[in-house]
């Protein structure tokens, strides 16, 4: 499949861009929301203007002071080009958002034309070959092929049907055949492109509770440091040394989590990158990071781990029934059964020869439309009560008509049911018929995926309305953990409750209206972009590529953003170690020799020590923004085994680099400047 290229802004301009931001972020008001860097924008001024007071040497506290200024200004950097990421996004989905014409029909079916701004919900309008959807909607009647590129990024066309779980359409894509009858979904200005911009510009990024609880233990961190150098010129007096309050400055920062502190909103900011690059629309920074903690995967079977394309195979007549009789039979009771299944009965009992029969009046049939709560749909021909579906409502319906399914049908239907296809019963009023064969293929890769998930220590629990043989094969053959059968929307939402009850994290997936409730209640909700309105708005998350298995590159993303934050935070913490003892023989060494001992980097002199550990210190944020917005490699495996992983390379590595770091630039710093 071709992926057209979302337009975004040159690397250049992008990269300016965030250059200016960075200076805009210096603000008060922006500032003030990172604790640690607000802590050394103050000691950049407080450093200013001690070396204006001649506090210390112009040289060297102009030098502290632009370095520090620099810290500040990599931090802000750091945050503004995660944001100019989502921006280059958001401005290819405005172009998609644009001022189109609406066909209106009235009541009466009078067609009127009228901007799409003025659309409400509710409303019906008339979409063609060749045009622009409108505005966010779905198909009340028809079927069409839709170029939903300008969304997706994805230029195939998808099948959009009125009736089936595939009827939702978005604004501003383009209907390539046919034509459509769409009732607007969404209030003007309250899209799904409205959204979807919104979010991708990150004016309501909300923070992760992971993201707040490490940002105040950041600030008390900063605090309790901040207490600690405060106290360092009184100890000095006692000893008769006279602390610089410079030096002072310099040490807090070294000492302080900046380089956590100016990269933990790029962190956030690029997970939900990262999930818009998959094609995955998260409402919240939120939905995606806990993602990444996720225990159990509930799907429904058909459209999800299979294609869902469920169409009739075969008739199977009871012996004694003519099969005429009983395709005749399963024709009428599909006639207006607009679903893939009703469909496919339909075309097959017509390929086979059957015909709407001749006492066969429009004006008295009553159709009774499938639903999962009664899983069955038929019609009622004056007295006449024709209907198909699941064996067990097929049967309770017979026996309250009377009759009994006859034991050859049971049999055949388990048998049909165990080859994995789906068996609908067809009766006439108290007598059954015989079994029509649904098939459904499995999605090519699906066993592969869930063991990947199975790999992450995920739980994948099939749960369908179809019957226990049935869905036994498949979710043998698809190779789920375990499987719900017979299930009604409200048993997917028991089940969603039972495991959360036992403190388990739930995502499920699914598209259809009956699958809301569920979508509302998990964890997390990824719905299918084809999937219905009611759907989509019950989900925390949107595919656009809707494609269930997403769900697993979506807790990648989370524990990908997880690990990223928990990574750095360690590195971050460790440098602030190194970093002190790299300073503080310096800080004393001059008035009390002993220190001397402590002098294990051998640095030049007490301010290329003080200037090489600022110099780290700064340097560092930018050099680990690549880290932040792709995010640490990861592979799947138990969470134990990263944590342990983890520690070695960022804590070990974070002890370490700074040692080796700090020397270097003293030995670059004395060469050059003979200090
Ligand atoms: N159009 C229809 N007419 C009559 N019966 C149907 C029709 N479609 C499905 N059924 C029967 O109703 C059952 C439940 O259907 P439902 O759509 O709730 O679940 P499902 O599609 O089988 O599974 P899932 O929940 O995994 O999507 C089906 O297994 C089938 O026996
Ligand atoms: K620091
Ligand atoms: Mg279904």
């Amino acid at each position: 499949m071709q992926r057209a290229e979302r337009p975004a802004e040159s690397a250049g301009q992008g990269l300016r861009a965030a250059l200016a931001a960075a200076f805009v972020k210096l603000s008060p008001q922006h500032i003030i929301k990172n604790p640690v860097m607000a802590v050394v924008w103050a000691g950049t001024l407080a450093t200013g203007a001690a070396t204006l007071a001649g506090l210390a040497s112009p040289g060297f506290g102009w030098a502290v002071t632009g370095i520090l200024f620099f810290t500040v200004l990599f931090g802000n950097y750091a945050e503004a080009v995660a944001e100019s990421r989502g921006r280059g996004q958001a401005a290819s989905l405005r172009r998609a958002r644009k001022d189109l014409m609406a066909r209106r029909i009235d009541a009466q079916g009078h067609e009127e034309s009228v901007p799409a701004a003025e659309l409400r919900p509710g409303d019906l309008v008339l979409v063609e070959a060749g045009q622009l959807v409108p505005a966010d909607g779905e198909i009340e009647q028809g079927l069409a092929t839709i170029n939903e590129a300008a969304v997706t990024g994805e230029s195939a066309p998808v099948l959009r049907e009125a009736g089936t779980d595939r009827s939702g359409v978005i604004g501003g894509t383009q209907v390539l055949s046919d034509r459509i009858v769409v009732r607007v979904t969404a209030e003007p200005g309250h899209s799904f492109l409205d959204r979807m911009i919104a979010l991708v510009e990150g004016s309501n990024r909300q923070k992760t509770p992971n993201e707040i609880a490490l940002g105040i233990l950041l600030m008390v961190m900063t605090l309790t440091f901040a207490i600690v150098v405060a106290t360092l010129p009184f100890i000095g007096g006692f000893v008769g040394v006279e602390v610089n309050l410079v030096l002072l400055i310099a040490l807090l920062v070294c000492l302080i989590p900046t380089t956590i502190g100016g990269l933990l909103p790029a962190i956030g900011i690029a997970g939900m990158n990262r999930a818009l690059q998959a094609n995955v629309l998260a409402k919240s920074g939120k939905a995606v990071e806990v993602a990444g903690d996720v225990d159990v995967l509930l799907l429904d079977k058909t459209g999800t781990i299979t294609h869902g394309d469920r169409q009739a195979t075969a008739f199977h007549a009871m012996p004694g029934v003519d099969g005429a009789l009983l395709r005749q039979a399963a024709l009428l009771a599909s006639l207006a059964d607009p679903t893939p299944e009703g469909k496919s009965v339909v075309r097959l009992a017509r390929e086979k020869g059957a015909q709407e029969a001749q006492d066969m009046d429009p004006q008295g049939a009553r159709f009774v439309p499938f639903s999962a709560q009664t899983r069955m749909s038929g019609v009622d021909l004056g007295e006449r009560v024709i209907r198909k579906g699941a064996l067990a409502a097929i049967a309770a319906h017979v026996q309250s008509l009377g009759g009994q399914v006859p034991a050859e049908i049971e049999a055949r239907a388990a048998q049909v049911a165990r080859s994995g296809a789906t068996p609908l019963v067809v009766s006439d009023g108290r007598q059954a018929l015989g079994v029509i064969e649904l098939s459904d293929v499995i999605k090519h890769g699906i066993r592969e995926r869930f063991a990947r998930l199975r790999g992450m220590g995920i739980k994948t629990v099939m749960i369908t309305g179809d019957n226990k043989l049935t869905a036994a094969h498949i979710a043998a053959e698809a190779g789920v953990d375990d499987y719900i059968a017979e299930a009604r929307p409200e048993d997917k939402l028991a089940r969603i409750r039972a495991e959360q009850a036992e403190g388990r994290l739930v995502a499920m997936v699914g598209d259809g209206t009956n699958d809301a409730p569920a979508l509302a209640q998990a964890d997390i909700g990824l719905a299918m972009n084809s999937g219905t309105q009611a759907a989509k708005e019950a989900g925390n998350m949107v595919d656009l590529d809707s494609d269930p298995t997403k769900l697993l590159a979506v807790v990648e993303i989370g524990k990908q953003q997880l690990i990223t934050r928990g990574a750095l935070t360690t590195f971050s913490l460790a440098n602030d170690v190194s970093k002190y003892f790299a300073i503080l023989p310096a800080l004393f060494a001059v008035a009390i020799p002993q220190m001397a001992a402590l002098n294990v980097m051998q640095l030049s002199s007490p301010s290329s020590a003080v200037l090489s550990a600022l110099i780290f210190n700064a340097v560092i944020i930018p050099l680990l923004i690549p880290l932040a917005l792709r995010g640490v490699r990861f592979k799947p495996a138990s969470a134990t085994e990263l944590l342990r992983n983890n520690m070695l390379v960022y804590g070990l590595g974070g002890l370490v680099l700074p040692f080796i770091a700090i020397k270097l630039i003293d030995i670059v710093l004395s060469a050059l400047f003979s200090l």
